[in-house]
C-alpha cells in the first residue's frame, strides 16, 4: 500500500486527477472505475483542468462507475448519471457511449446487475478504481454486514448511509433506500485502487478500514489485500496516522508508509 498524506484538500485533488492522466497518457484506452459523492468533486474539477490545458484525453477511454439509486431517473438532480454528467463528462472528450453507469430505474433490477456484469467482463479489467469511503466503511454502496457480494447487486442502504447522502436530497425522506452497486469482485479485480477520504469526520473509519481487522463489517477493510492500493488523504482524515505529510510534487506520489506496517 501507498499511503500519501497531502496538506489540504486542493493538492490531494490535484495528485489523483494526475495519478488519473499520467495512466491516460500510458494507456489512452484505459477502463477508469468512477466514484460519486462529496469526495471525488475537487478531482473530478482538476481533470477537467487538465483536458482544457490538453494534458490528457479522455476520447479512447472507457469509465465504469460503481453505483446508482434505484429509482432515479438520470435527468434527477441526485441521480449518479447526473452527477457524472454535471462534475465531469460534459467537461471532457469521453464519448458518452463508453461511460457506464447502472440503471436504477430499470424494470428487472436482478436483469439490469448481470447486464452491468457482462459490460464489466467484456471490458476487461479495469485499470484504475477511484474509491470514496463511507462513514461505515462501505465501498460503494457495499454495505457492513455477515456477508459481502462479488458481483453487481442491489443494496439496501444502511440508515447511516441514507442520512449521509441526504444533503444531496430536498429533504431525508427522499434518498432512495436501495442502489445497485458493483460488488467486491469487480472492484478487487482492479489492477489499482485509488482510495481518497478526506476530513476530519472519517479519520476514524479510514483508520480501522487501513490499520484494523480485515471483516465484512467494515467493507473497506478488505482493501489492505489489494497489491496496489493507493491511498490519498487530506490532513484531516489522516489525524490517526503518525507519518508525514507528502513533501515532494503532489503529483509523484511517494510511499510513506513509514514503519506503519
Ligand atoms: O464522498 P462522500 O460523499 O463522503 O461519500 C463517500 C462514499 O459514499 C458514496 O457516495 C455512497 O454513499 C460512495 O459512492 C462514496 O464513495
Amino acid at each position: 500500500m501507498k499511503l500519501n498524506i497531502f496538506a489540504n484538500p486542493n493538492l490531494l485533488h490535484e495528485a489523483a486527477a494526475q495519478t488519473i492522466v499520467r495512466l491516460l497518457r500510458q494507456k489512452p484506452d484505459a477502463v477508469l472505475g468512477l466514484a460519486t459523492g462529496g469526495t471525488p468533486v475537487g478531482i473530478y474539477e482538476a481533470l477537467t483542468a487538465a483536458v482544457r490545458r490538453r494534458e490528457v484525453s479522455f476520447a479512447r477511454a472507457a469509465s465504469f462507475n460503481l453505483d446508482e439509486y434505484v429509482g432515479l431517473p438520470p435527468d434527477h438532480p441526485a441521480s449518479y448519471r447526473f452527477y457524472m454528467d454535471q462534475h465531469l463528462f460534459r467537461h471532457i472528450d469521453i464519448p458518452p457511449e463508453r461511460t457506464h453507469i447502472p440503471d436504477g430505474c430499470a424494470a428487472d433490477l436482478e436483469r439490469e446487475c448481470e447486464r452491468y456484469d457482462r459490460l464489466l467482463q467484456a471490458a476487461g479489467r479495469i485499470d484504475l478504481m477511484l474509491l470514496g469511503l463511507g462513514h461505515n466503511g462501505h465501498i460503494g454502496f457495499n454495505e457492513p454486514g455477515r456477508a459481502l457480494h462479488s458481483k453487481t447487486h442491489v443494496a439496501v442502504l444502511h440508515p447511516q448511509t441514507r442520512e449521509a447522502n441526504a444533503r444531496f436530497f430536498c429533504t431525508p425522506e427522499e434518498v432512495p433506500t436501495k442502489a445497485i452497486t458493483m460488488g467486491l469482485g469487480s472492484i478487487f479485480s482492479a489492477r489499482t485502487i485509488l482510495l481518497v477520504v478526506k476530513g476530519n469526520d472519517k479519520a476514524d473509519i479510514v483508520h480501522r478500514a487501513l490499520t484494523g481487522p480485515i471483516t465484512t463489517e467494515c467493507p473497506a477493510s478488505l482493501l489492505q489485500l489489494h497489491p496496489r492500493l493507493v491511498v490519498m488523504l487530506d490532513e484531516g482524515a489522516a489525524a490517526r496516522f503518525k507519518c508525514q505529510t507528502t513533501q515532494n510534487a503532489p503529483h509523484e506520489p511517494v510511499d510513506s508508509t513509514n514503519g506503519l506496517w
